[in-house]
């Protein structure tokens, strides 16, 4: 029997992208399909999500939807099945989801995504003129009104599951807004949507939501604890035996280095030529030296305090004494931005820097660079480690959450074996890094190793196909339905 999923979310690839949350929201429908899961995904109606929608037809209007009239509309776009909260009033806005040209959050942010959680309840409770959904999936704290809305009306109502992306991000709010999200007095309170004498939108969902999950077991395990629970920990602990780790996958469609239409030639793990040519078009792309032989190390990521980048940049001269080169591809915090910008220009031909979003970079980084380094301080689970498997750049990985999971360290051991597929450090500090350059500069210069290294990399499953089976078993649970 097909299960119906409404999944929430503020993003969705390739419609609108701020991160690694759009690419599994955008993923996770195809995916399920196989599983004979039929995903909805309702997200916000931004300019680019209207735009985009075809076969319109509108299922549901508000009067007053926070401020203004609004209209739920479904239709389909770039393959997916959408219901997109057409709201003029809080969605039509150039740019960014969540912050305006001035780069600051957008003041009505908590009522522009109670106003997605609110959308999703309609539906939830069949309210509208789409099929009631055996489960809603809030994804993030801009999803996580949902499952609060949905248990606050009290009546039947479908499953609910809450995934954290990012438990860094979790949409507190003054406690007077309350009055406006429509939830009844006694929400109020620990067991509810009060955070700290706060409204916390994330916190809600963790409490009221029936399962939880997050994109690694790792993850999953990590934030019961202080240090990375967030002041969530407790509440994860408390509910410790409804919370499980679903690693993500990725598309290995639009990744996909034999049929990757943005390279100069493709290449496979066992024609891996092209691959020579997609490494000299990098290096000339970012203005380093012309060198086959090279080992050129890549960065692809938001510039942020979790990414630990600056130990990237503490650690320069280390990577520059192993000869390597490196390239960056990145955007966020200024200072950082400011760092790989003088980093680049103190060191032509042997550091070069792109500051921005470009997807078909990306693309170019992964299939030309050696080495993909990923020295996050945490990670629910991290997509560029993934796409590096696929393309056969060996991950430098710190070994967090989803980055443990997915790595297999190329220790002796592993070597002597012939299973390593990355290298992996810890603790998350410029000396564990720079060991792990320094280890990565040996085993690049040992030609049989990094071969071996690279081969098992691309052999790597980082597809949809498992994590679509843990979701499907999860939906099955929370449908009431036995799995066939
Ligand atoms: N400058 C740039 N140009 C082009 N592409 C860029 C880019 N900067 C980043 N990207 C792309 O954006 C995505 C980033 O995804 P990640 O999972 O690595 O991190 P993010 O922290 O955003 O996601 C959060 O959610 C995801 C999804 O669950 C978790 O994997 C992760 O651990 C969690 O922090 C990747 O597809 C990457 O290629």
């Amino acid at each position: 029997m097909t299960i119906a999923v409404l999944s929430v979310a503020s993003e969705v690839f390739p419609l609108i992208k701020t991160g690694g949350l759009a690419d599994v929201v955008g993923a996770l429908p195809g995916a399920l399909a196989a599983e004979d899961v039929a995903v909805r995904t309702l997200v916000p109606g931004y300019p680019s999500v209207l735009a985009a929608l075809a076969d319109v037809t509108p299922v549901h209007s508000f009067d007053e939807l926070f401020g203004g009239p609004a209209r739920l509309l479904a239709g389909t776009a770039r393959g997916l099945d959408l219901v997109v909260v057409d709201a003029p009033h809080l969605f039509d806005r150039p740019g960014n989801p969540y912050v305006g040209p001035d780069g600051r959050d957008w003041p009505d942010n908590p009522l522009r995504f109670a106003a997605l959680s609110r959308a999703a309840a309609e539906i939830g409770l069949g309210r509208t003129s789409l099929p009631r959904p055996d489960v809603v999936h809030a994804h993030d704290w801009q999803a996580g009104l949902a499952p609060a809305y949905l248990h606050y009306e009290g009546g039947p109502r479908p499953g609910t599951v809450i995934t954290v992306h990012n438990l860094a991000f979790q949409g507190q709010f003054d406690a007077t807004l309350l009055h406006n999200l429509g939830l009844p007095s006694h929400s109020f309170g620990m067991d509810g949507v009060e955070y700290y004498g706060a409204v916390g939108y994330l916190k809600a969902g963790l409490q009221l939501a029936d399962r939880l999950t997050t994109v690694s077991p790792t993850y999953a395990q990590e934030i019961r604890g202080p240090e990375a629970g967030m002041g969530l920990d407790g509440l994860l602990r408390a509910r410790a035996n409804r919370l499980s780790g679903i690693i993500n996958g990725i598309d290995t469609t639009v990744w996909d280095p034999a049929h990757d239409p943005l390279l100069p030639a493709p290449y496979s793990a066992r024609q891996p030529k092209g691959r020579a040519l997609s490494k000299a078009a990098l290096q000339q792309r970012f203005g380093l030296t012309d060198d086959p032989g090279a080992l050129v190390f890549g960065v692809v990521s938001r510039l942020s305090w979790q990414k630990g980048l600056d130990l990237l940049l503490e650690a320069l001269p280390t990577l520059l004494a192993t000869g390597a080169q490196l390239v960056l591809l990145g955007a966020g915090e200024a200072a950082l931005e400011r760092g790989y910008r003088d980093a680049a220009a103190a060191h032509p031909g042997r550091v070069g820097c792109i500051i921005g979003y470009d997807e078909a970079l990306a693309h170019l980084i992964q299939a030309g660079a050696e080495a993909l380094i990923v020295p996050s301080r945490f990670e629910p689970c991290g997509l560029t480690q993934l796409c590096a498997l696929r393309y056969g750049a060996i991950p430098v990985v710190s070994s967090v959450g989803g980055l443990a999971d997915t790595i297999i360290d190329a220790n002796e051991m592993a070597i002597a074996n012939g299973v390593g597929t990355g290298l992996r450090f810890q603790p998350t500090t410029t000396l564990a890094l720079e060991g792990a350059l320094q280890r990565a500069a040996s085993l690049h210069a040992d030609a049989a190793v990094w071969k071996r290294l690279r081969r098992n990399a691309m052999a790597t499953d980082v597809s949809w196909t498992n994590p679509a089976r843990h979701y499907a078993a999860l939906y099955r649970e929370l449908a009431g339905v036995a799995a066939a």
